[in-house]
């Protein structure tokens, strides 16, 4: 049995949101006293920006659900809604897979809304058997349960008021994943939502992303054929940006704007950053958040990058990457509303789309079907073919009703679709599909002002009251104009408020429709795409390694991608570990039969009544992590036992533990790497123990040299130099070669890229970057090179690009969160960092994260302090920022990052306060070489590991004279 309690899931204040969007948008539901408001509804309803603070809820429900069970990546949303139960309403003994049609119903969630005792009376959950044996309906908290008999529960009585939930039911099954079905239509919704507002400055869409490797890496130009109607990573991240790549301008015109408007600061920029005063940094940043536009609506974007931490921006959070989807569309329906003018709240910007807004009257609820009786009109449908709603069965059902189960219309057996009135009444007719159902029925209120009723007699003479459902489906409604079977268009008035209709061809039946119109008109666009860049698709294929029986953008492919996805999520083993263990359970409860980890199986038949050790394997970036074991072959009957990491040395004796534990991420769970290491610092990858220096400033002039430095004789060497003098450049090593890009010599900056043979000794020069720029990062990563951020001597730049070495060729990749010049960027397990630099108006401490498996930059946790022109290494599967300028000082503080608790701590400092130096791993120890201390070149080498600290290397070379060179390590 499977069953725990959450507290505190949402705040109170999102729960009001949720609450809103409900009576906004809430239609009848599948049985009476009971009003519901899915994805799907907001969708029909042309209010698709409202299902952003939905999904975000649900996701993180699905998170802790996930979390709790045991199934780490494994469970899809069959069901997601909200559901308000008026007075009388009520569910008796019953489980959430009881029919057939809910088999594929494994796990449950409610989370309550609103307040038992102050909202409504009566409706307390409660469970037939075990514990916990009630729950109270409290905001925030969350019920969750295995859907199975062995949760059998029931609903008292509503005595009083309205209780509001957010139901939620989650599958195995990703046959059974609404995701899939949710993608397309939110996808092209949101689509026209936001292009129909105001001022046009919106276009981009941001749709669900339910799996990152759909599409991403498309280049900007390619952007014009292959938008419209399908999702791109990088588009996206444009768009939480604020710059928007459709607009009439252009991208690069809306990019140049910026760049021009910054072009003074940029100029005073050196390391020490021109005095602004706060209003003023905050509204440069505001503009340049918005592309220039709206400064206040910047504010909502700029959360996340608030000193103060404060908002709920795009920010990593420990929970990974699900998280930080949602905070996307979070943003964007917060964008969304204040574009329109929705609840545009006084005060921070959390107190957007809130309550207060509602009831001040600054709030336009986006339809007239607010649930306040009598509700205006309503509609439920079922797949034709499934029980009356109004069966005592199917009210003992509860939520597994035939409108969730026959939601979709194209799964009805002949297509037809049913309304379903209140007083019983079920009309069958013609109707095409459920939006068009929809869509007659909010005809009649528009035209009318009432609710049709299925039986009255026919229209006069478009005054009438009662209007007669059939007549008008079959006659069209008197207001001839606006014939109700043509298109979505009253819907689309209705909610939408007199913006453009939409645009949907009048033969839109069901979701294989809409996906037919997105092949369709990505076939045609691309067929008149005169830039020819499509075939980068190709390139992506490659890249992804994405297989080749999938078609990257057939929106089908997103049901098979969730497995698929999972399938590769599972071989990118971050770390293994060995746990040594006790069987405990002898005696009345059986032996061990078998052991999972995240809810993978790990050791399948178990020696019974053992003890002994195992190895498990967890994916990168996990913080929680759970071992369990079962007892019996059927998860559903054998009893489980947990444990997890208690110190450094072993794990705790199984013993019966619930609800399962957690893992505490401050205790550090390594119990000892096995096999091949997990983690593969740059010690792994330096056969020859090399580090090369190459290029810099020695003081009088740029350089081309290059030095060659052995630690471990040290012993100094030159070696060929590079075609171009350049400093402020950035390297990488891929293959054994060394890449050197960027930079400046006697021209500004440079967009040329040498490679290092050292077999040859040898510089081979290739294909150019698409920006000159200088002060930029470099890094490998998964067999690409990036080259992120720098500077073209007059602007600042998030932009990064990748280069392919296979094609020869750079790709545009989303850019950073932050621009950065002279700031650092390093690999470390298979993802892109970036941190500190300048971003035209100050230092930095932030740091970002790239894993090209996400296609998006997220936010990581900022340093301590602000560090430009810092350095940085990855030592001990640790990023470690060493050194740099804080607009005062040039510094000797280190300090280093550990991903898996997410945090930042301080090293020892160097001896010598050093920037714009070259840092490196060799070796097994970290070394700073070079670099300048503010008065003085720091001339000089320090060494350190963790057991000696910081030392310095008596050695003597001119290559400790350069500042700025690029580095690296062979
Ligand atoms: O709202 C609740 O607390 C539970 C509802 C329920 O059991 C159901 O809809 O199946
Ligand atoms: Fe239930």
């Amino acid at each position: 049995m499977q069953r725990a309690v959450f507290e505190d899931v949402l705040s109170p204040a999102e729960c009001q949101e949720l609450i809103f969007i409900l009576k906004s948008c809430g239609v009848i539901g599948y049985r009476p006293h009971v009003i519901s408001c899915t994805p799907q509804d907001l969708i029909a309803s042309n209010s698709a920006p409202l299902v952003l603070p939905l999904l975000n809820a649900a996701a993180r429900v699905q998170q802790l659900v996930e979390g709790r069970f045991g199934k780490e990546c494994e469970l899809f949303t069959e069901f997601v809604g909200l559901i308000s139960w008026k007075t009388g309403a009520s569910i008796g003994w019953h489980h959430d897979s009881n029919r057939e049609y809910l088999r594929q119903r494994h796990y449950s969630a409610v989370c309550y809304l609103n307040d038992q005792g102050t909202d409504f009376a009566g409706g307390t959950f409660r469970f037939r058997d075990g514990q916990p044996d009630s729950v109270v309906p409290l905001p925030g908290r969350v019920v969750a349960y295995s859907s199975g008999e062995e949760n059998t529960h029931s609903v008292d009585p509503i005595t009083r008021g309205e209780r509001i939930t957010l139901a939620l039911w989650f599958t195995t099954d990703p046959d059974h994943s609404k995701d899939g079905v949710l993608l397309p239509q939110l996808q092209s919704a949101l689509q026209r939502a936001l292009s129909s507002a105001p001022g046009g400055s919106f276009k981009v869409a941001a749709p669900y992303p339910i799996d990152p490797f759909d599409t991403f890496f498309v280049e900007p130009e390619a952007w014009s054929c292959t938008t419209d109607l399908h999702f791109n990573a990088s588009k996206e991240s444009e768009g939480v940006l604020g710059t928007d790549p459709d607009a009439e301008n252009g991208r690069d015109a809306v990019l140049q704007k910026e760049r021009t408007g910054r072009n003074a600061l940029v100029k005073r920029s050196r390391l020490g950053s021109p005095p602004t005063d706060d209003a003023e940094r905050g509204r440069k940043k505001r503009a340049r958040l918005v592309g220039g536009a709206d400064t206040s609506l910047g504010h909502a974007f700029e959360r996340g990058s608030e000193p103060d931490g404060s908002g709920g921006g795009v920010q990593i959070s420990a929970q990974g990457e699900k998280d930080l989807r949602c905070e996307r569309f979070r943003e964007l329906g917060l964008r969304f509303a204040l574009e329109n003018g929705l609840g545009r709240a006084e005060g921070s910007p959390d107190a957007l789309l809130r309550p207060k807004a509602v009831q001040s009257g600054e709030w336009r609820p986006l339809g007239n079907f607010a649930t306040e009786a009598p509700v205006a009109a309503g509609v439920s449908w079922d797949a034709g073919n499934a029980p009356d709603v109004k069966t005592a069965e199917n009210s003992v059902v509860g939520n597994g009703s035939p409108r969730r189960s026959g939601y979709r219309p194209s799964e009805a057996a002949d297509g037809s679709v049913r309304l379903h009135w209140l007083d019983g009444t079920v009309f069958e007719t013609e109707f095409r599909s459920k939006m068009h159902a929809l869509q007659v029925l909010y005809h009649f209120v528009e035209c009318v002002g009432e609710t049709p009723s299925p039986t009255a007699a026919p229209l006069q003479d478009g005054k009438t009251t009662a209007l007669n459902m059939k007549s008008v489906v079959d006659e069209g409604c008197p207001c001839k104009d606006r014939p109700p079977t043509k298109n979505l268009e009253i819907a689309s008035l209705l909610r939408m408020r007199g913006r453009e209709a939409m645009q949907m061809p009048d033969d839109l039946r069901s979701e294989e429709a809409i996906c037919w119109n997105i092949r369709e008109h990505r076939r045609g666009s691309k067929k008149s795409c005169d830039k020819q860049r499509c075939s980068d698709h190709c390139d992506l294929r490659t890249f992804l390694g994405w297989p080749k029986d999938i078609p990257l953008h057939d929106p089908q492919s997103f049901k098979k991608l969730g497995m698929v996805h999972k399938d590769i999520r599972e071989t990118f083993v971050d770390a293994v570990y060995e746990l040594e263990y006790q069987d405990v359970s002898a005696g009345p409860s059986p032996p061990v039969s078998s052991i999972w980890c995240l809810g993978k199986l790990v050791e399948p038949v178990h020696p019974a009544s053992a003890g002994g050790s195992l190895h498990v394997e967890v994916p990168p970036r996990t913080l929680r992590w759970r071992v369990s074991a079962r007892s019996g072959v059927d998860p559903d009957t054998s009893s489980s036992v947990s444990w997890w990491a208690k110190d450094g040395t072993g794990i705790e004796a199984p013993r019966l533990v619930f609800p399962v534990g957690e893992h505490d991420p401050q205790v550090q769970p390594h119990v000892g790497c096995l096999g091949t290491p997990p983690f593969h610092g740059p010690q792994s990858l330096t056969p020859f123990g090399e580090v090369y220096l190459m290029g810099g400033w020695n003081g009088t002039r740029w350089l081309g040299s290059v030095d060659r430095y052995r630690p471990s004789r040290n012993e100094w060497e030159e070696v060929a130099p590079m075609w171009a003098e350049r400093y402020h450049a950035a390297s990488a090593v891929l293959g054994g070669m060394v890449y050197v890009f960027g930079g400046r010599g006697c021209q500004l900056c440079y967009d040329t890229v040498e490679r290092y043979d050292r077999a040859s000794n040898s510089w081979a020069n290739l294909s150019k970057m698409k920006i000159k720029r200088r002060g930029l990062g470099g890094a490998a990563v998964q067999g690409k090179i990036y080259a992120v951020g720098g500077s073209d001597s007059f602007s600042i730049f998030a932009d990064v690009e990748m280069y392919d070495p296979a094609a020869d060729k750079w790709l545009s990749v989303p850019p950073m969160l932050d621009e950065r010049f002279c700031g650092a960027a390093a690999e470390m397990h298979s993802s892109l960092y970036a941190l500190g630099g300048f971003d035209g108006q100050q230092l930095l401490p932030t740091m970002e994260r790239f894993d090209p498996r996400e296609g998006y930059w997220v936010r990581a946790p900022s340093m301590s302090t602000k560090r430009g022109s810092l350095s940085a290494a990855v030592y001990n599967n640790n990023l470690f920022a060493l050194g740099g300028f804080d607009g005062d000082l040039v510094l000797n503080s280190v300090e280093s990052y550990e991903p898996r608790m997410n945090t930042w701590k301080l090293v020892p400092p160097m001896h010598t306060q050093r920037a714009s130096g070259a840092s490196v791993v060799v070796d097994n120890a970290l070394y700073f070489i070079g670099g300048v201390d503010g008065e003085l070149d720091a001339e000089s080498v320090e060494r350190y590991t963790p057991e000696a600290g910081w030392q310095f290397v008596t050695t003597r070379s001119n290559s400790c004279k350069r500042s700025c060179p690029a580095v690296a390590v062979l």
